[in-house]
């Protein structure tokens, strides 16, 4: 975007582009704002006119009465018009931010889920609720008050000129002099500002990491470490704050005084001007009374040039997430014709580093293939390129025959459940939550869901059944239990395609039981790839692919690959040795 670049202009175009839905409160803020701000110099005028009055051969005392009753008036109408400007800025502002708010959730909701790799929370989360709302200075002020301290200058310079043209130019020299300043001091301050709003993002990393990983920190005993961690990155604020204003103070306190000192230039020049006889006297006054009225409105210009600055970056963030690129969508989308999913020589890199290395393989509709491998292998990214969270660099993924990138993406979408390991809960009730596989079920079909998903049981025991609220993330409830409230979200979605992220560890063995149960309900009939962690639960699969540091090692069945004495029979020695040391013999041998 233009802002990005810094200049005024651009900022303000940027901002003027936000609130352009809104024409009528906008003309309406700026009309009120620029009469309230040409009607602060009335005051200044009346005193002048009264001022000229009074030394002339016979002072009128009721036109200075008329002089005085109509300052009193400019003011009260200055105020009333300032209420009203300041009323419809705020309102245009906060419809802009919800509206910007709904636009970036949209466009959230259109990327690659990829796009969410290379991003940490925070710096997403600061960008919608800091940086959003820092614009309502932007909208609600800054635009109605700059063009408020815009017009002032220059009808006071209007009436200034008219007064006396020679005076007149004279006080315009410093107020050049000190907005050219104030603009190399925009540009050096840019660089200090953008640091600042960097450690704004970590700063909300820290406060984030804190709040979420409170927990593993304490378990761990690094309470210490994360609060020195916090502490450090609270330090560089309070540091680099103190940095940015002391490099700051020294040029705008001189841009301040410079435009501050017409009076200086003004005041001696006009009284060599009266002794020399080229003005009377009365005119310097009058002059003097309409240039003071000025000096409020230069510190007002300086305020709004540190704060267009500010905006520029906030604007640029903002945008970053705004025009984030979109998923390629064809148009129209292909229609997929059934179940089946393909590999054909796949390969996908996160940045440079390859960790899908030409992969083929296939799933019939309804059968069931298990990926395996170890940690890092490159299981998960799988699973990964068949929903579109990313597009392969070469070969292609195709589901019923249709590359997934000549899908329609809700077409796609609808085609395939997912059940991640790391389970999401929203804060809501338990019924909420399952329904978010498919929004129009009824709470028959979410009950049944659940039942399927061996959920009911537990759900029913719970103070509200489903109508309980489950907090952040599912608090409140056991890893299996969460699991299920998952599967039983991809029961009730009932896509044709089930991609299975099986947990690692459960706490004892009858949660393990139930989710393994509501996994084979949640399968039945489905084109189903699991990526398993745990052997044991995969020996009935239809085929079992074998990765290794993103190739395809081994493939087969569970026999044939045990028989073949490679990877996967070592991995499968390696755990049945483990279970068998956990459970006993007994139970490892069944
Ligand atoms: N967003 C990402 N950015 C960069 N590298 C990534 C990203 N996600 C995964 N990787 C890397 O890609 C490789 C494959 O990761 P992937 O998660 O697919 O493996 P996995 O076999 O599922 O591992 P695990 O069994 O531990 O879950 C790993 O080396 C991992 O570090």
């Amino acid at each position: 975007m233009a802002a990005s670049e810094g200049s005024v202009g651009a900022v303000f175009a940027a901002l003027l582009r936000l609130m352009r839905t809104y024409p009528g409160l906008l003309a309406l803020s700026i009309a009120t704002g620029v009469a309230s701000a040409a009607l602060a110099l009335a005051p200044h005028l009346a005193v002048a006119y009264a001022v000229v009055e009074l030394l002339g051969p016979v002072p009128d005392w009721r036109n200075i009465l008329a002089a005085g009753l109509a300052a009193a008036a400019a003011v009260v109408l200055r105020h009333a018009l300032f209420g009203v400007s300041t009323a419809s800025s705020h309102i245009v502002a906060f419809s802009c931010l919800y509206d910007l708010r709904i636009a970036i959730a949209e466009r959230l909701a259109r990327v690659p889920l990829g796009f969410f790799d290379g991003r940490s929370k925070g710096q997403i989360r600061s960008t919608l609720l800091t940086d959003i709302d820092s614009l309502e200075d932007g909208i609600a002020h800054l635009v109605p008050e700059t063009s408020a301290a815009v017009v002032t200058p220059v009808v006071a310079f209007a009436i200034m000129l008219l007064i006396d043209w020679r005076l007149g130019i004279l006080a315009l020299l410093p107020t050049v002099l000190g907005i050219a300043l104030m603009g190399r001091l925009m540009a050096q301050s840019e660089t200090a500002t953008r640091r600042h709003f960097a450690l704004m993002a970590r700063l909300n990393e820290a406060a984030t990491e804190m709040a979420d990983g409170l927990t593993t920190v304490r378990a761990f005993n690094q309470d210490g470490q994360a609060v020195r961690r916090a502490k450090s990155v609270f330090r560089d604020e309070v540091r680099l704050s103190d940095e940015w204003i002391r490099a700051a103070v020294v040029p705008g306190t001189t841009a301040q005084v410079i435009l501050s000192s017409h009076l200086l230039f003004v005041g001696p020049a006009g009284l060599l001007m009266v002794a020399g006889g080229l003005i009377p006297f009365s005119t310097l006054a009058a002059f003097l009374f309409v240039a003071a009225g000025m000096n409020d409105l230069f510190a007002a210009i300086q305020g709004i040039a540190h704060r267009v600055g500010r905006q520029a970056q906030i604007l640029e963030r903002i945008e970053a997430l705004r025009r984030a690129e979109l998923l390629a969508e064809p148009s129209p989308g292909k229609a997929i014709s059934d179940s089946s999913v393909t590999f054909d020589r796949v390969s996908f890199s996160y940045g440079t580093r390859c960790v899908i290395d030409d992969v083929s393989f296939s799933v019939a509709p309804g059968k069931s293939v298990a990926l395996v491998g170890p940690s890092g292998s490159g299981k998960s990214t799988i699973a990964k390129l068949v929903a579109r969270f990313h597009d392969a660099a070469s070969g292609t993924v195709s589901i019923g025959g249709t590359r997934v990138q000549d899908c329609a993406s809700d077409r796609l979408h609808a085609h395939i459940g997912i059940v991640f390991q790391d389970v999401f809960l929203f804060g809501g009730t338990i019924a909420e939550n399952i329904r978010l596989g498919r929004i129009d079920a009824t709470d028959e079909e979410v009950r049944a869901a659940a039942k399927a998903a061996r959920a009911d049981v537990f759900i029913d025991r719970l103070p509200q059944g489903f109508r309980t609220h489950v907090g952040e993330r599912g608090y409140g409830l056991s890893g299996g239990e969460r699991q299920r409230i998952s599967i039983a979200r991809a029961i009730l979605k009932n896509a044709p395609i089930l991609i299975l992220d099986e947990a690692t560890s459960f706490a004892d063995a009858e949660n393990e039981a139930l989710v393994q149960e509501a996994v084979a309900e949640a399968a039945r009939g489905k084109t189903l790839i699991v990526i398993a962690h745990r052997l044991y639960t995969i020996t009935h699969v239809d085929e079992i692919v074998v990765l290794d540091r993103g190739r395809i090692a081994e493939r087969g069945s569970h026999e044939a690959l045990l028989g073949l004495g490679g990877l996967y029979a070592r991995m499968w020695r390696a755990q049945e040795k483990t279970r068998h040391l956990a459970h006993g013999p007994r139970e490892a041998a069944q």
